[in-house]
């Protein structure tokens, strides 16, 4: 009581607030904090949790040193695709989390890494191209989240594994997307524990049966990075570009002094590197990229001029697209920015929680708190936006506010000492591949239902779409 903290609604004896989330979490939460203002605290079950959905109070919380990310995940489904919090995202703050990071940042994201395996996008992205234009021979309606997806999972398995696809023994280029499916769908399990944690709360989970079906599904993405694990250590191993960010750790782990008693490595972290990785970089790129494609279908008019600058910029007769030509054109590169501000594929970002007592806007919140930034509700706040829920890169031509951590009514990729260390390899990626999709093909809908449903502006990216002309 002699503390003051954040509004929010009614909560009631053991459901707490939930009952005032339905549907999609972060439209629920950016509905009720119109209401209830820019830091609200709600109880999910047993969970309080704190919702900030202002700049200012992002600004405050991304700057805060004593806080962490999440020691709780939000759902039992992200606790064991990390292994337990083993992975970058979820490993608590401090010597476990900066060797991870560490490792990551130098064997994937410098500079001079991005540079490195440049040939590698351009190769796979030749191959969608190829693929695409082989499928529109034969009929016009082509299944575009399906091509971006193995496209991107292609780069991302070749750059931070080493492992082709194409050549690959244990896995497949068409039953990627099924993985990745599969990763995605178990982050989102509901499960009562995840609300209600404790005994009462497992025990419900296992009689329902959800406990089971979670179960199963890990199975399947254990089984996936494992794969690639044991594939890294097979006796005599060739490397397939060159030795990579598996190699190196368990190089590392090979050298551990037994005895000393700082933080160790195991394979339980490689386990989470490679799922981590996966996950972090195939369905964010991957679902952005879809979303930049159903944004430009469904408006016509930023369409002809994304296309009109990419094919004046770059005459009508290359053969291939190289990542030079991206360097080349402006409005391109501000509709990506635009897909990143309608829709930030991690909305909430990664969850933080509080090591000690913090004021945020003046309010109290308490150690071991949770809090969410709900970057798509900021992103679309009318205060920061005119006309937030227009797609319209046309916003960026005279603004400066960029995606890269220092303007906090768009950050996508967060901000702070945890922003996204992928970032510039994500734009390489989406850049090159949509640059590629808008250069060799004209896209619009098919004649069905499914245009229909699209253009009422339902919250769905397409999946089918058809080729014009390639
Ligand atoms: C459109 C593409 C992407 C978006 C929007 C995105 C967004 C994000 C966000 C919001 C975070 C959390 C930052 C925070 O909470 O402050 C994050 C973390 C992370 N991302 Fe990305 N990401 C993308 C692509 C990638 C790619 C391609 C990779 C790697 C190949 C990657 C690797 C990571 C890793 C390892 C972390 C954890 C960092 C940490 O906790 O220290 N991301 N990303």
């Amino acid at each position: 009581s002699k503390w003051n903290l954040p509004p929010g609604p009614k909560a009631l004896p053991i459901i707490g607030n939930l009952r005032n989330l339905q549907g999609a979490l972060h439209l629920c939460l950016q509905n009720l904090s119109q209401k209830y203002g820019p830091v609200m605290l709600l109880r999910f079950g047993f969970v309080p949790r704190v919702i900030v959905t202002s700049k200012e109070a992002a600004e405050e919380v991304l700057k805060i040193h004593d806080l962490q990310c999440c020691s709780r995940p939000e759902t039992a489904g992200i606790r064991m695709i990390s292994y337990n919090c083993k992975d970058i995202g979820f490993a608590p703050y401090g010597e476990e989390w900066r060797l991870m990071r560490k490792i990551s940042v130098v064997e994937l994201f410098t500079a001079k890494k991005i540079q490195t395996f440049r040939h590698i996008r351009e190769e796979e992205n030749d191959v969608m191209v190829k693929k695409l234009s082989e499928s529109a021979s034969r009929r016009p309606t082509v299944n575009l989240k399906q091509a971006i997806f193995t496209s991107v999972a292609s780069i991302v398995c070749r750059v931070g594994f080493g492992v082709n696809l194409h050549k690959c023994e244990f896995m497949d280029e068409d039953s990627i997307s099924d993985v990745m499916h599969k990763m995605e769908l178990i982050q989102t399990v509901p499960l009562f524990s995840d609300s209600f944690p404790g005994r009462v709360g497992r025990f419900v989970d296992w009689i329902s049966g959800q406990k089971k079906r979670l179960g199963n599904l890990f199975s399947d993405v254990n089984t996936f990075n494992q794969n690639i694990l044991d594939d890294h250590l097979k006796p005599g191993r060739k490397f397939v570009e060159s030795s990579d960010i598996i190699d190196v750790m368990i190089d590392m782990i090979g050298k551990q002094d037994e005895d000393g008693d700082s933080f160790k490595l195991t394979t339980d972290h490689l386990r989470a590197m490679i799922g981590g990785i996966f996950t972090a970089g195939v369905s964010t790129s991957g679902i952005t990229m879809v979303w930049a494609m159903t944004e430009l279908i469904r408006n016509q008019r930023v369409m002809k001029k994304v296309q009109d600058e990419i094919r004046t910029t770059l005459g009508d007769k290359k053969e291939r697209i190289t990542e030079e030509d991206a360097t080349k054109l402006h409005y391109f590169k501000l509709m990506v920015k635009e897909t990143l501000r309608l829709h930030p594929p991690a909305p909430f970002l990664l969850p933080r929680e509080t090591l000690s007592h913090v004021k945020i806007q003046g309010y109290d919140v308490p150690a071991k708190t949770q809090i969410f930034i709900n970057a798509y509700a900021i992103a679309r706040n009318p205060k920061y936006w005119e006309k937030p829920d227009e797609f319209n890169p046309d916003r960026f031509l005279d603004s400066s506010i960029d995606y890269k951590g220092l303007n906090f009514e768009l950050i996508p990729f967060g901000s702070g000492r945890r922003i996204c260390p992928g970032m510039a390899t994500a734009i390489s990626i989406m850049e090159l591949g949509l640059l590629n999709l808008l250069y060799f093909f004209d896209w619009g809908l098919p004649e069905k239902d499914e245009g229909e449903e699209i253009l009422t502006g339902n919250d769905d990216a397409l999946d089918l779409v058809k080729i014009i002309r390639h």
